[in-house]
């Protein structure tokens, strides 16, 4: 049966990795004889530029009648001074409210061919599979008041971190899920120790495990849990946090990996209309330059595929290239260490097609976007 994608490419590398995983949904649109159909939609800068607007209303539509959305990333120098309605966060930010995306699904992989890409040592990598789970629709992203105030020569500003307990619920309840499906554990990261919602965070989190009895849960303090990621990844299974926590925790344990380029994402509403876009932003320093490690991106395709078409082999498939890829040793350059031998983000691609097989409509697939 045909499956609607809905493609938001975005801004700056956003474009260049959509792209990339376009062209692997595409192979294995051939290989599996499936029939995607992906449209673009405009989301961020290159909405603004478009019409004034970073979520319009036309985007909106596009992924309301789509079964799954895919979105490369946003934001751009360009546009970092506008007013925050003009802003292209605002955009992305808008959609995952409207959309009720509040599952952020993080998945942190390390691969033992990219061991000499991470900055950690060799034996701190081992066994490392952790999950983050981020809250994505409500904490200080979206809590109002979210303004300046005071009098000249003594201006004021506040942001709040504002969450019903059903949030909370909603979200801890996906993690001890997704723990039971893994056969893992559940670490809690919140700041306890200071805000009260992270205590209202503990007291949920500790509700939830009484009914998921066979879940170990833990508790832990976001500082220690950022030390944590450096000197034990192994240590965590899901690790389950609220919205700012999760955003800053992942860039960091996606170091871990070797590139922040490595690490897919998946966010998940309760309507099951479901959003995947890998976890980097769009990279202004090297956008345009078809540097970007597309990978992020494609293994988002493929959590796509496996959790919102049910296609497990389609997805391993995909998953599979990636790991043979690696180990044959090539880089993009992100990975490649300062060293001088690199592929660029679409030789790169062409590698990850070619290992998912040589099929004659796949190298077709590929003159066709050369
Ligand atoms: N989901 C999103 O759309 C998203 C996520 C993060 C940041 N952003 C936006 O992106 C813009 C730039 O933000 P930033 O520079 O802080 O973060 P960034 O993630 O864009 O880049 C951080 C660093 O990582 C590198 N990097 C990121 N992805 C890479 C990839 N796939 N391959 C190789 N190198 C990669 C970049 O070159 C840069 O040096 C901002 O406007 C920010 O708001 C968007
Ligand atoms: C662009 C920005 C709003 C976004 C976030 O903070 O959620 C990004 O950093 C991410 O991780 O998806
Ligand atoms: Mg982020």
């Amino acid at each position: 049966m045909k499956k609607k994608i809905a493609m938001l490419p975005g801004d700056g590398i956003g474009v260049e990795v959509a792209e990339a995983a376009a062209i692997v949904l595409k192979a294995i649109e051939q290989q599996f004889g499936h029939a995607f159909e992906m449209e673009i939609g405009l989301i961020g800068g290159s909405a603004i530029d478009d019409s004034g607007n970073p979520l319009p209303e036309e985007t909106l539509k596009l992924c309301r009648e789509s079964d799954a959305i895919f979105l490369g990333a946003v934001g751009g120098p360009k546009w970092d001074s506008n007013p925050v309605g003009l802003r292209p966060e605002t955009g992305l930010l808008g959609l995952r409210k409207t959309l009720n995306l509040f599952a952020n699904i993080r998945p942190v992989k390390t691969y033992s061919s990219l061991a000499a890409c991470s900055p950690l040592k060799h034996e701190v990598l081992q066994n490392v599979d952790m999950v983050i789970v981020r809250e994505l629709t409500g904490g200080l992203y979206f809590g109002k008041p979210s303004e300046r105030g005071g009098r000249p020569g003594e201006e004021d500003v506040v942001d709040t971190l504002y969450y019903k307990r059903s949030d909370m619920q909603r979200l801890i309840k996906a993690a001890f899920d997704l723990a039971s499906v893994r056969g893992g554990h559940v670490t809690s990261v919140d700041k306890a120790n200071v805000l009260e919602s992270s205590r209202m965070w503990r007291e949920v989190a500790e509700e939830t495990a009484d009914i998921f009895k066979d879940i170990p849960l833990n508790h832990m303090l976001v500082d220690h849990a950022a030390m944590r990621i450096i000197s034990s990844p192994s240590s965590f299974d899901v690790l389950v946090t609220e919205n700012m926590f999760g955003d800053i925790l992942s860039d960091e344990a996606a170091m871990v990996t070797g590139s922040l380029g490595m690490l897919p994402s998946a966010s998940f509403s309760e309507q099951g209309l479901h959003m995947y876009e890998p976890v980097h932003g769009s990279a202004p320093d090297i956008a345009g330059e078809n540097l970007a490690n597309p990978i992020g991106a494609i293994l988002s395709a493929a959590m796509m595929l496996r959790h919102s078409f049910s296609m497990e082999e389609e997805a391993a498939a995909i998953e599979n290239a990636v790991e043979q890829v690696l180990k044959s040793g090539v880089r993009t350059r992100d990975l490649a260490g300062g060293g001088e031998t690199y592929l660029t983000t679409s030789e790169m691609t062409k590698e990850i097609v070619n290992a998912l097989g040589d099929d004659f409509a796949i190298h077709q697939i590929m003159e066709a976007y050369a």
